[in-house]
């Protein structure tokens, strides 16, 4: 460990394995991306997702369609609402006193606002889970930086702590709700071929998640003079990898189904120069169909609600190939609010806090569980760096934290 680490870990109470000591959180803050409300809402909205981001105007226009092509309403939000009032109902039956608080990072409420309100409302020690269960620039240190900006902004670094839940993907309450799915899927994609009178007919399994830069990709998870290795070379493909594989050994051990299957990739945007991850989705499904594939099932591995990104991207364009190549197909339901999803959620602030401490720190995949606190240098910024939260050689946040290294805080004042 390098001085600059030691001195790090010094001041934040995290041990090797890059977990935190649990503490006295006083809220919880559930983080999501955000999304227009009304026609009016569409531009602005886009204009602060891309911002500074290089995406090319026409890219905007298309994605423009697909959220006016739905009034201008992204489904996110209402799903964001529904989870809070779930996560808050559980917390309730458990008797464990933390209110939610929500705040996103592209549309209203936004994350710097909820901060503000939860410093006034007297709350001092927050816990962000986000709506993003793998690792890389966009579902994990983007959130950082966003509590990272948003403590500088409002000048609350060091008056308001903010530390986050773990990257979830390979917790078991965010794979079974797939796992249920696509049981289900298969299921459902099989009757519809026997229907047809091709009962023996093959079907493949699509696991679906976002496309990011390969730049990305390479730099998900990895730690500046870490030698863990990741498939593929990228943490992000490796947890999805390894994940899909979870789901279909369990969804063969439960329901005796199965299928061959791949992971692909979907929602492509940037310049078309600048390499990201591939198959897209839709080439695969030409391929399939090509290779005498009858039946799809396509299972939204990346993804925590039916946004979107999925509404348009799989139920629209991808079902769209599918139809027009005459395959039968499906798409399983992401977690939302499954109540296994619901309950997973809970048992992970329950990791972090003292009171209900959960020690048991479940994973389905052997890259988990994954780190509390990201390790030096995790998910880099290329555009330059930001103040961020969470991570080993921060300085805001947890930066400023009052207890000594491995101490549970319960006893510590602020
Ligand atoms: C990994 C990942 C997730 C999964 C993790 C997670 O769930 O968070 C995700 C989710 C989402 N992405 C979403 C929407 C958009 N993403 C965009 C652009 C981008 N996404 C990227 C990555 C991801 N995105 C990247 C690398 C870009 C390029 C710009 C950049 O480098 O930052 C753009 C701009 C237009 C375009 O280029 O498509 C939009 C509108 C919505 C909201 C949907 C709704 O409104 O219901 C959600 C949940
Ligand atoms: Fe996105």
């Amino acid at each position: 460990m390098s001085p600059e680490q030691q001195a790090a870990t010094a001041v934040n109470p995290v041990t090797e394995a890059g977990r935190m000591a649990p503490k006295n959180y006083d809220a919880v803050l559930l983080a999501s991306f955000g999304g227009p409300e009304g026609q009016e809402d569409v531009i602005p909205f886009l204009r602060n997702v891309t911002r500074g981001r290089g995406i090319p105007d026409e890219r905007l226009e298309e994605v423009s369609h697909h959220y006016r092509a739905n009034g201008g309403i992204s489904p996110i939000n209402q799903q964001n609402r529904e989870l809070k009032a779930a996560l808050e109902a559980e917390l309730l039956a458990r008797g464990i006193e933390l209110p939610v608080l929500w705040g996103n990072r592209n549309w209203a409420p936004y994350i710097p606002e909820t901060l503000q309100g939860a410093y006034d409302a007297g709350h001092r020690r927050v816990l962000m889970l986000t709506t993003s269960a793998y690792s890389c620039y966009s579902s994990c240190r983007q959130y950082r930086e966003d509590i990272g900006m948003a403590l500088t902004e409002t000048g609350l670094d060091g008056k308001l702590e903010v530390d986050k839940v773990r990257q979830y993907f390979d917790h078991p309450g965010f794979v079974e709700p797939f796992v249920e799915g696509t049981a289900a899927g298969l299921a459902e994609v099989r009757a519809k071929l026997a229907a047809a009178g091709t009962p023996d007919a093959p079907i493949h399994i699509l696991f679906a998640t976002h496309s990011i830069p390969t730049r990305d990709a390479e730099a998900a998870g990895r730690s500046e003079g870490e030698p863990r290795e990741f498939e593929e070379g990228s943490a992000y493909v490796a947890q999805h990898l390894a994940n899909a594989a979870a789901v279909i050994e369990r969804v063969q051990g439960e329901s005796g189904l199965t299928a061959p299957w791949s992971l692909v990739y979907q929602s492509r945007s940037g310049a078309p120069h600048v390499p990201w991850l591939e198959p897209d989705i839709n080439d695969a499904i030409e391929d399939l169909g090509g290779q005498g594939v009858k039946g799809i099932v396509i299972v939204p591995l990346g993804f925590v609600s039916d946004h979107m990104e999925v509404v348009w991207d799989l139920d629209t364009e991808a079902m769209e190939t599918c139809a027009n190549l005459g395959l039968a197909a499906t798409r399983v339901p992401t977690p939302g609010t499954h109540r296994k999803f619901v309950d997973g959620l809970v048992d992970l602030i329950c990791e972090r806090t003292v009171a209900n401490n959960i020690s048991d720190r479940p994973a389905v995949t052997d890259l988990g569980p994954w780190y509390d606190v990201c390790r030096p240098g995790c998910c880099a910024n290329f555009r330059g760096e930001k103040p961020t939260i969470a991570g080993a050689d921060t300085t805001v946040g947890t930066g400023h934290d009052p207890y000594p290294s491995g101490t549970s805080g319960e006893t510590a004042q602020l």
